[in-house]
């Protein structure tokens, strides 16, 4: 399928994922327990900077790389955190009712891939953020991909 479009272009590029983040960490804010691990308040930087990071993921433009320190910035930010169990479950779960809040396109195919990368991803910032944690220090930022259901064309 090579004009299969990229997540990022499915979902309305930085502007799409910039609105979606944002509710976020708005809910983020409202969650004493979360917000506890942001300092109390998640500022524009660090929402601004997360946003270029899901850019990248989803097939966008490789800012995160070029200009915010890559895969081993974004570790580091992680290591020694301690995330629980029930705060990885809030977080992710607050991602899907924010992308229904900010209105993101809510196609199966499109929701699967955002939700199917925020449960991995957030499942290695658990395991990354445990003291004494075996992390991979190097990697690329990862590119995300449609997997098993890029969006429906129906044949003929
Ligand atoms: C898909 C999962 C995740 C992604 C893509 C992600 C992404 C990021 C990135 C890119 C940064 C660095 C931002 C910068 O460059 O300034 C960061 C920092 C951070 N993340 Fe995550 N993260 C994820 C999961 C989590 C989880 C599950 C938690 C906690 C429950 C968490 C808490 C934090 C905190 C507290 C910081 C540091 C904030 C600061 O220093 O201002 N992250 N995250």
């Amino acid at each position: 399928m090579a004009d299969t479009p990229t997540i990022y272009e499915w979902a309305g590029g930085r502007e799409a994922f910039a609105r979606w983040l944002n509710a976020f960490y708005d809910l983020v804010e409202d969650d004493d327990e979360l917000a506890a691990l942001f300092g109390g308040a998640v500022s524009e930087a660090h929402r601004d900077h997360v946003t270029t990071w899901w850019c990248e993921v989803m097939g966008g433009p490789g800012d995160y790389t070029a200009h915010h320190g890559g895969y081993e910035h974004m570790l580091g930010h992680h290591l020694g955190l301690g995330i629980t169990a029930e705060q990885r479950l809030t977080f992710v779960t607050l991602l899907s009712h924010a992308a229904d809040l900010a209105a993101l396109p809510d196609d199966p195919e499109f929701r699967a891939a955002i939700m199917g990368y925020a449960e991995w991803g957030t499942r290695l910032a658990l395991l990354n953020s445990q003291p004494g944690a075996q992390v991979v220090e190097r990697a690329p930022v990862p590119r995300w991909g449609w997997g098993v259901a890029p969006p429906y064309v129906p044949e003929g």
